[in-house]
């Protein structure tokens, strides 16, 4: 194969890994055998080894990641990555409510599961996944970009050519974190207390191919720049990143009033156990932008959402 065909060929094979891999990753339902994802991987890994001009940032290929790093860098968040005041029952949902109503009358809210891993923020530029870092403190957090390419989820190249920082929660599922204690039980080595701790060691690896094999996931939940993008609420905002090719939790619900919002609270309670990940907690939002700027925010936490907060939940081991 000569250099113009090879150049088509891996574009060819990007796109089509690109597209598997957000089928099985993102939607969990693939629709090619995995030998064939593997077949296309060979070759174009293959293609790279004799041209490696051709490698790009958004191939599949790179998410294996490249040697350890001999520390983290810092990274300075340009838009803040806030923290959320609590809620631990009925009583202090409905005092939310209330003051809400009083500063900006009825108000839309959007109820989310609030994933327990950890908070990292993800930037693109012209639709290119370019750096993540963890939170931090919520001003300064750790360049932890090698890492978070191992996880197939989060998409190197985005439907769109936009420039983005997208925030989200990476986490480990309960069958990996499950699976990931038996192998350190065998190997006499500390096992981790909980998925979140189990994901946080993860992301702190240098080494990218330690975190490739802890099988991290990844739900995003906002926009850092989504007034700068034209977008008018929580929800909007969403579906966007979902049309994007970001992997968006489904069990979200736009609630008219705060009795819809304890009943979504309740729900999840109970089915919580059913999850194949850890919640510790409901994130409730108001929906609308203009409202949310209406009501502001204290030093570190906004004034439009709440964290319901469920007791720790016991992983059945
Ligand atoms: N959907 C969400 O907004 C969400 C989900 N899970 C979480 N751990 C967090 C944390 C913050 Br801060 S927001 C949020």
């Amino acid at each position: 194969m000569d250099r113009q065909q090879a150049k088509r060929r891996a574009a060819e094979l990007r796109e089509l890994l690109n597209r598997y891999g957000y089928e099985y990753y993102v939607l969990d339902r693939p629709s090619v055998p995995d030998a064939e994802y593997d077949r296309l991987m060979q070759e174009l890994i293959a293609i790279e080894k004799q041209y490696p001009e051709l490698k790009t940032s958004d191939s599949p290929t790179q998410r294996i990641g490249g040697p350890p790093l001999e520390a983290f860098r810092k990274v300075t968040h340009r838009v803040p990555m806030m923290s959320l005041a609590n809620a631990f029952n009925e009583g202090d949902l409905r005092d939310f409510d209330r003051r809400v109503r009083q500063e900006v009358g009825e108000a839309a809210y959007v109820c989310e599961l609030k994933i327990d891993g950890l908070a990292v923020s993800v930037r693109y530029e012209d639709g290119y996944f370019v750096q993540g870092a963890t939170r931090g403190d919520g001003t300064t957090g750790e360049d932890i970009t090698e890492n978070l390419k191992t996880i197939r989820s989060l998409p190197l190249r985005l439907n769109e050519p936009v420039s983005l920082e997208a925030r989200g929660e990476a986490f480990m599922p309960k069958a990996s974190f499950l699976r990931l204690n038996e192998e350190r039980q065998a190997r006499g080595e500390e096992l981790f207390a909980n998925p979140r701790n189990a994901a946080a060691g993860s992301l702190r690896q240098l080494d990218p191919k330690v975190a490739a094999s802890r099988q991290l996931d990844l739900f995003v939940y906002g926009l850092a720049n989504a007034e700068e993008l034209g977008i008018e609420s929580h929800s909007a905002a969403l579906s966007y990143l979902q049309s994007l090719g970001f992997k968006v939790n489904p069990e979200r619900r736009r609630c008219a009033t705060i009795d819809e919002v304890i009943a979504f609270v309740n729900e999840w309670k109970e089915k919580r156990p059913q999850l194949p990940y850890e919640i510790d907690g409901i994130v409730i939002k108001v929906d609308s932008f203009a409202q949310q700027r209406q009501l502001g925010a204290t030093a570190k936490s906004p004034r439009w959402a709440i964290a319901y907060k469920f007791p720790a939940e016991e992983v059945v081991t």
